[in-house]
C-alpha cells in the first residue's frame, strides 16, 4: 500500500510522504512504549514501594504528551499528503490522457478513467490521514509494545509474544479472504456504473424505442451480479471476521486462566498479573483496530493499484529523434490496418493501401460506409499506427515526427464534433489562443460560421453547453470548419464535413474548398459527390482497398463504381444512399 502511494506519487510527492512516514511511526513506538510503561507504573503502585512511582510516571506522562504531539502534527500532515495526492493524480491522469494512444480509449476505459479520476481519486486523497495512521499504529504499538516490555518483565513480555503472532495470523487469513471479496465486488460495482452511465447517456435513444430501466437488459444484469457480490461478500467473509473476534476472546480468556494459575501458586505476584491483562487489552485493542483499518486499506489498495496501472499504460511511442516534414505532401505506401494488433487473422480494414497527396493538392476519399475512410483520416493524424506499411507527410514517416509537429501540419474536421462547454469564439480560438480578429473573420467566412454568428442574439459569445449540445448539428459542425481552418495547417482533412449542413451552406462550403485547395492539401471524404467533383483526384475505396483513382471525367469514363454512383446521382443527392439501396 505504502509502495502504491510511492507510485501514484511519483518523485515530486515522496519527499511529505516520508516525513509523514516518520512522525506516524515515531507516534506509534511512544505509543508503545507509553503502554509498556504501565508494567513498572502499576508494578510500583500496587506494589510494597508506591513512592517509586514517580520516575515511571513522569517517563509514562512524557512519552503520552510526546505521543499526542506526534500525533497531531501526522494528523495534519496527513491532510496535506492527501491534498497533494489529488492534485498530483489529477495532473498524471492529464498527461497520461494526452500521452495515451487513441486506440486506448474504449467505453470501458474511459468510464473506468473518468470514475478514477472523480469518485477514486477522492477516496485515496483521506487515506493518508484516515487510513495510514491507525494502521502503522495498529501494527507498530503492539511491536513495541512487546519489545520495551522485555525491560520490565521477561514473562510477561514472553506471554505476548506468543499471542501476536497468532492473533495477527488469524487477521490477515480474515483479510486475504476479504480482499479477494472487495475486488470482485469492485469490478462489479464499476460494470453497474458503466451501465448506469451508458443508461443516462442513451436516454433519448431508449425513449424512443419504449425501453424503460426493466427492460434494459444490460442494466439489469450488472445490478444483479452486483447484489449477487454483495451476498458473496457477505456470505464468504463475515466468517472471518468472527473468527477474529473468536480469537481474541480465547487469547485472552487462556491468558487470564494462565495467569490466575501462576499467581495461585504464588509464581506471579498481583501487580505482575494486572499489568499482565492490562496490556493484553492493549495489544487486542491494537490489533482489532489493525483489522478495521485493514478493510480501509484493502479497498485503497485496490483503488491505488487500477490508478497506478492507468498511470503505468505505455504512451504512445514518440521518435527519438524526430524529423520535420520537408512539404505537405501525405504519402500511403503498402499501408494494412487492423484495429485489434494482435488480431492476425480475418480481413483488415486498410488493405495494401497506397496513394500520394501532392501538395497544394485536393483530393477526394469516396466508397460506401464502413470502407474504411475514416481509419484513413485517423492514421495520417497518427491517432493510431499503422499494422504494415507506412504513412508519410513531407517525406517523413509519421513515427518519426514529434507530436507537435505532426499536430501543426494537420488539421481535421470529424463526423462526431465534439465542442467544449464555452463560447463559440473560446470554442474556435482553441486552435489558435492568438489569432487575431481578422483570421478569425476569414475562419468564419470560410465556414458558414459568420452567418450562424448573425443570426444568434449573443453572437460570437454564444455559450454552446457541454459537448455543443444547446447548438444545432449544422451549427455545431460550422463551429468544428472554423475551428480546423483558423489552425492553419497546411494539411486539412475534412472527414463527412458537410453532412449536417443544408444544401445551400454546402454548395457555399463545396465553394470555400476549392478556393482552399490552391493554399492547402486537403483530403475531403464526401458522401455527396458534389463536394468532390472538381478535386484533383478521386480515390474510391471499397472494403480497405483503393479500387479506382483518377480525376472524376477519368472515373466516369471509366464506367466503374465511380461512374454508376454518379449516374444515380440524379435519382438521390447522396453516396449513401445510394450504397445503402445497392
Ligand atoms: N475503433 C474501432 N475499433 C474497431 N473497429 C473499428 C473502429 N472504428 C471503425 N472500425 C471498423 O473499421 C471499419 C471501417 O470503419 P471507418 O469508420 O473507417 O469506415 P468509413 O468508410 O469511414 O465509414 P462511414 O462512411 O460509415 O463513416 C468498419 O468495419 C468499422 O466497423
Amino acid at each position: 500500500m505504502i509502495r502504491q502511494l510511492y507510485r501514484v506519487l511519483g518523485p515530486e510527492g515522496s519527499r511529505p510522504l516520508n516525513r509523514l512516514l516518520a512522525l506516524q511511526v515515531g507516534a506509534a513506538i511512544l505509543q508503545g512504549i507509553a503502554f509498556a510503561l504501565l508494567v513498572p507504573v502499576l508494578k510500583a503502585l500496587l506494589g510494597t514501594d508506591p513512592d517509586g512511582v514517580w520516575p515511571w510516571l513522569t517517563a509514562f506522562t512524557g512519552c503520552v504528551v510526546a505521543h499526542a504531539v506526534l500525533q497531531g502534527a501526522a494528523l495534519s500532515g496527513g491532510f496535506t499528503v492527501g491534498s497533494r495526492l489529488s492534485r498530483v493524480l489529477h495532473r498524471r491522469m492529464a498527461d497520461q490522457a494526452l500521452r495515451l494512444p487513441l486506440g486506448w480509449f474504449t467505453a470501458g476505459r474511459t468510464a473506468e478513467f473518468s470514475r478514477l479520476a472523480g469518485q477514486n481519486v477522492i477516496q485515496v486523497m483521506s487515506t493518508p490521514a484516515h487510513l495510514l495512521r491507525p494502521f502503522i499504529s495498529s501494527v507498530l504499538t503492539p511491536v513495541t509494545l512487546v519489545a520495551a516490555t522485555f525491560c520490565f518483565d521477561v514473562r510477561t513480555a514472553l506471554v505476548l509474544l506468543v499471542c501476536t503472532p497468532v492473533l495477527f495470523a488469524v487477521q490477515q487469513t480474515s483479510t486475504s479472504v476479504m480482499r479477494r471479496l472487495d475486488l470482485a465486488r469492485d469490478a462489479a460495482i464499476g460494470e453497474s456504473a458503466d451501465r448506469v452511465l451508458e443508461y443516462t447517456r442513451n436516454q433519448p435513444v431508449l425513449r424512443a424505442f419504449g425501453r424503460t430501466a426493466e427492460g434494459y437488459g444490460a442494466l439489469d444484469d450488472a445490478l444483479v451480479a452486483e447484489a449477487r457480490a454483495d451476498r458473496r461478500l457477505i456470505a464468504r467473509g463475515l466468517p472471518g471476521l468472527v473468527s477474529f473476534t473468536f480469537a481474541t476472546r480465547m487469547v485472552f480468556a487462556l491468558l487470564l486462566a494462565l495467569g490466575v494459575s501462576w499467581h495461585l501458586d504464588g509464581s506471579v505476584a498481583v501487580p505482575t498479573l494486572l499489568a499482565l491483562l492490562v496490556l493484553l487489552v492493549r495489544l487486542i485493542d491494537s490489533v482489532s483496530s489493525a483489522a478495521e483499518a485493514g478493510a480501509g486499506m484493502r479497498i485503497a489498495r485496490n483503488t491505488l493499484e487500477r490508478l497506478g496501472a492507468v498511470l503505468d499504460e505505455p504512451p504512445f511511442p514518440q521518435p527519438a529523434e524526430p524529423q520535420t516534414p520537408r512539404d505537405a505532401s501525405v504519402e500511403f505506401t503498402g499501408v494494412t490496418f487492423r484495429y485489434d494488433a494482435g488480431e492476425a487473422s480475418g480481413r483488415p480494414v486498410l488493405n495494401d493501401v497506397t496513394f500520394r497527396l501532392p501538395e497544394r493538392s485536393m483530393t477526394a476519399l469516396v466508397g460506401p460506409s464502413g470502407a474504411g475512410k475514416t481509419t484513413v483520416a485517423s492514421l495520417i493524424a497518427r491517432f493510431r499506427d499503422t499494422t504494415e506499411g507506412t504513412v508519410r507527410i513531407g517525406g517523413v514517416d509519421v513515427r518519426d515526427i514529434a507530436a507537435d509537429d505532426l499536430a501543426a501540419h494537420v488539421s481535421l474536421v470529424f463526423q462526431d464534433v465534439y465542442l467544449f462547454d464555452g463560447t463559440i469564439e473560446e470554442n474556435v480560438r482553441l486552435a489558435a489562443p492568438d489569432a487575431g480578429p481578422a483570421e478569425l473573420a476569414e475562419a468564419a467566412a470560410l465556414s458558414g460560421l459568420d452567418r450562424v454568428i448573425e443570426e444568434l442574439p449573443d453572437g460570437w459569445d454564444t455559450e454552446v453547453g457541454e459537448g455543443g449540445a444547446r447548438l444545432s448539428g449544422g451549427q455545431r459542425q460550422r463551429v468544428s470548419i472554423a475551428r480546423a481552418l483558423l489552425k492553419d495547417a497546411p494539411i486539412l482533412v475534412l472527414d463527412e464535413a458537410t453532412a449536417a449542413l443544408d444544401q445551400e451552406n454546402e454548395a457555399l462550403f463545396a465553394e470555400a474548398v476549392r478556393t482552399l485547395a490552391d493554399r492547402k492539401t486537403l483530403l475531403v471524404i464526401a458522401h455527396r459527390l458534389s463536394t468532390v467533383v472538381h478535386a484533383d483526384q478521386i480515390l474510391v475505396l471499397e472494403d480497405g482497398e483503393i479500387t479506382e483513382r483518377g480525376t472524376h471525367d477519368d472515373l466516369v469514363t471509366a464506367g466503374g463504381t465511380y461512374a454508376s454512383f454518379w449516374q444515380r446521382r440524379a435519382r438521390a443527392h447522396g453516396w449513401r444512399l445510394e450504397a445503402a439501396r445497392s
